[in-house]
């Protein structure tokens, strides 16, 4: 199957952002280049449908409020005065060309930016009652309630089983608490029936999508309150990233998700807000609808209707 069909953001012609702005043209119809579509459909009449426009919640607290961002590389400055309120269990897409800090932001969330030496991160990042980018934060707490999904699938060379338990492991947890969590993770996952009878055989064995679903599991099991997901489809074919789709409109029911992007169309049909960055600045944040219909600033309707990126 064609890798990416998915994937590529699709530019909208003029004529469909002024249908859309106009209100003619659903937002879901955003799909309509997708070489194998036929296939795609057949496999998405079989799963729930989902709409992120029925599940806005514009009252949702304030799960992690940036303030005043800044980022550098060493002198190369990244980020620059960064703000965006990230909404508690709705998801937040962040979207914009490669390069613009995407995913540098998003690793600010939990300091996964300190394994790089030489980097500095300014501003505030509220979580609760603490801001995450201070030295005291308790960084290996911080990626327990803040996990993360990276882009390529990265299971550990052991079974199902123990990629899911490993966490609990670290953490001390008893063998009972393990199974019963383990399974937890992987029905949260949407992968158990797939993997019940396999549960002792290596991970690796897995296809990439049931791989990268083992690694939501994975950070499921400890109990997060944030994930966050950086590309998790763009190394998966449409069917897989369907699924992921779907299990992230399943996921956002408990947890605050974040998720980086460059596929807009990914972006319509899982996220209730979106940021648009560009050059390391956030240009517009808005819900979802309201920024691929009616985008406040040029940049942004620029680069939703493919005139550059
Ligand atoms: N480890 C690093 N050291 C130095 N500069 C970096 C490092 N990682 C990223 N950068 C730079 O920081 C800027 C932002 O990169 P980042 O990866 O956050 O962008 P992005 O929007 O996620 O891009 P992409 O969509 O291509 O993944 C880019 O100019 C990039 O070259």
């Amino acid at each position: 199957m064609e890798q990416h069909s998915l994937q590529n953001s699709q530019p909208l012609s003029q004529a469909e952002i002024q249908a859309r702005k106009q209100g003619k043209l659903p937002f879901q119809d955003l799909d309509t280049s997708t070489p194998n579509i036929n296939e795609v459909e057949k496999e998405a009449e079989h799963m729930g449908h989902f709409d992120p426009a029925k599940t806005l919640n514009a009252r949702a607290a304030v799960k992690i409020d940036v303030k005043n961002t800044d980022f550098f590389y060493g002198s190369k400055q990244a980020l620059y005065d960064v703000s965006l309120p990230i909404l508690n269990r709705q998801v937040t897409a962040l979207i914009g060309p490669s390069g613009c800090g995407k995913s540098t932001f998003l690793r600010t969330l939990n300091r996964m930016n300190d394994l790089i030496p030489g980097t500095k991160v300014t501003g505030q990042a509220i979580f609760d009652d603490f801001n995450i980018y201070e030295k005291k934060t308790d960084v290996v707490l911080l990626r327990q309630r803040i996990g993360m999904v990276f882009q390529r699938a990265n299971p550990f060379p052991k079974s199902i089983f123990d990629n899911v338990a490993y966490g609990l492991r670290v953490q001390g947890k008893s063998r009972k608490v393990i199974e019963e969590r383990v399974e937890y993770s992987l029905r949260g996952a949407a992968l158990w029936e797939e993997v019940k009878d396999r549960l002792h055989t290596s991970a690796l064995g897995l296809s990439g999508g049931q791989q990268q679903r083992l690694c939501i599991a994975r950070a499921l099991a400890v109990e997060p309150e944030v994930l966050l997901m950086d590309e998790p489809c763009s190394a998966l074919d449409p069917i897989a990233t369907l699924k992921i789709e779907e299990l992230i409109t399943e996921l956002v029911k408990e947890y605050t998700i974040v998720i980086v992007t460059h596929n807009m169309q990914q972006a319509a049909r899982v996220s209730h807000y979106t940021g648009f960055f560009l050059s390391g600045k956030l240009i517009e944040y808005a819900p979802t609808v309201q920024l691929f219909a009616r985008p406040e600033r040029k940049e942004t309707e620029d680069y939703i209707s493919g005139r550059f990126g």
